[in-house]
């Protein structure tokens, strides 16, 4: 529990009268009220319920989109380490984690929620990482302070143990926040599309969730630029259960609800899937789009950026079929379920079953995931139980 998360951490490095709100005028941590999005509906009683954790989350996602564009421009050699299934992880991935878990820490009630995330200390515990661990403490402080909302500083044992406080393994029962600090760390290292997905589980359930984009351009994708407004590159989207899916830049301006496509034309329809050939099997992917009658070529992304462009009708559809054995943990897709959700789209398994968040760090998942509107899912789920079904003749024709 959140009681055992940052041991000492804010006794040991706080002044005595630093518990201060966060103070970014553009994610104020007070509810969110009609006035500041006076063209959105009143919030239902559902979504009220988490107003205060959607603002906490859209603050620490904000401050870790600023830490990411920071390592992102100017990525050393020395950023990068490989993780022991062979992944890459950046001084980023780990600044973020210790950033956004401190920022969950400070400002909710500490015993009323644990952290599932996707990265821990032990390496940076390795003799050979000093440097790195150095540097991982000088970015999140440096983002602390250039933003002013605490007054303070992490030591390197702060940090790991923020880091290490994702440890949780969620679960049905109570609070978990469900955090990837980088989403899509490859199209991060390209410099690509990456998102820093949090959300947050009560009682088994996704009740909120917060996709930061700093590499999203705010018109939609395969638009060409039209004017300078246009031309606005973060986007960070938000939801909670029952209140919709919102949009705005991560500066803060432009909040607007945002609405999956409705077309139930499949003809119309283009789809997301992967950057990395590895992620997903595009065979498989171009079989299902082909049966649907798709015209157009696939569109490819990392990270759940895919999610968030979906959800504002950028495309319709998103395929995800990973190889066989590889086993989808629940930071890849809670922030993005509940973005499309709310927005009016359909997240299923394969066989259309959705996806259930309460079984762990892992999605116990029927062969992919398949994202669209409610019109195309049944086209959608009829064309991938033929695809998968030609795919399993011909496996056992070999
Ligand atoms: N072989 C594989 N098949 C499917 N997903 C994989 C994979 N190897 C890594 N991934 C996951 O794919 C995520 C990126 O998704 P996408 O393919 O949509 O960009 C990675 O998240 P991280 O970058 O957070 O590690 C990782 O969890
Ligand atoms: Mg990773
Ligand atoms: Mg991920
Ligand atoms: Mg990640």
């Amino acid at each position: 529990m959140a009681s055992s998360l940052l041991p000492g951490l804010l006794s040991s490095t706080l002044p005595s009268k630093t518990l201060t709100r966060l103070s970014l005028q553009q994610f104020p941590i007070r509810p969110t009220s009609r006035t500041q999005y006076p063209s959105l509906r009143v919030l239902s009683i559902a979504s009220m319920a988490y107003e205060r954790e959607l603002s906490v989350a859209k603050k620490a996602a904000s401050l870790a989109s600023r830490l990411c564009q920071k390592v992102q421009k100017a990525l050393l050699q020395s950023d990068v380490q490989s993780k022991s299934d062979k992944s890459p992880v950046t001084v980023a991935d780990y600044g973020t984690q210790a950033l956004i878990s401190f920022v969950l820490q400070r400002e909710i009630p500490s015993d009323s929620f644990s952290l599932v995330a996707e990265e821990d200390s032990g390496d940076l515990r390795k003799e050979d990482s000093k440097e790195i661990l150095k540097r991982i403490t000088e970015l999140v402080n440096d983002t602390l302070s250039a933003d002013g909302t605490y007054n303070l500083s992490l030591s390197e044992d702060d940090v790991l143990a923020a880091i290490d406080s994702g440890k949780s393994e969620g679960g049905p029962h109570g609070r978990h926040w469900v955090l990837d600090p980088i989403d899509g760390t490859k199209g991060f290292l390209r410099g690509d599309q990456y998102a820093i997905a949090l959300a947050l589980l009560d009682e088994g359930k996704v009740v909120l969730g917060v996709l930061a984009c700093p590499n999203l351009p705010s018109r939609p994708i395969g638009e060409p630029e039209k004017n300078s407004l246009q031309n606005s590159v973060g986007c960070l989207f938000s939801a909670s259960i029952g209140g919709g899916s919102v949009l705005q830049l991560l500066d803060g301006s432009s909040p607007t609800k945002v609405h999956v496509s409705t077309t139930e034309n499949p003809a119309e329809a283009s789809f997301f899937e992967s950057y990395e050939a590895a992620h997903s099997m595009r065979d498989l992917s171009s079989s299902i789009a082909k049966k649907l009658g798709v015209q157009a070529p696939p569109v490819r992304i990392d990270s759940q950026a895919k999610y968030g462009a979906l959800a504002r009708g950028d495309g319709a559809i998103y395929l995800r079929f990973p190889h066989q054995g590889y086993r989808e943990k629940i930071w890849d897709h809670a922030a993005g379920y509940i973005v499309v959700a709310e927005a009016g789209g359909v997240v299923s398994d394969a066989s259309g079953k959705p996806l259930d968040f309460s079984r762990g760090r892992y999605l116990d998942l029927d062969t992919g995931i398949i994202v669209t509107n409610q019109k195309l899912m049944p086209l959608l789920l009829n064309a991938v139980r033929e695809a998968l079904k030609e795919q399993s003749q011909s496996a056992s024709t070999l």
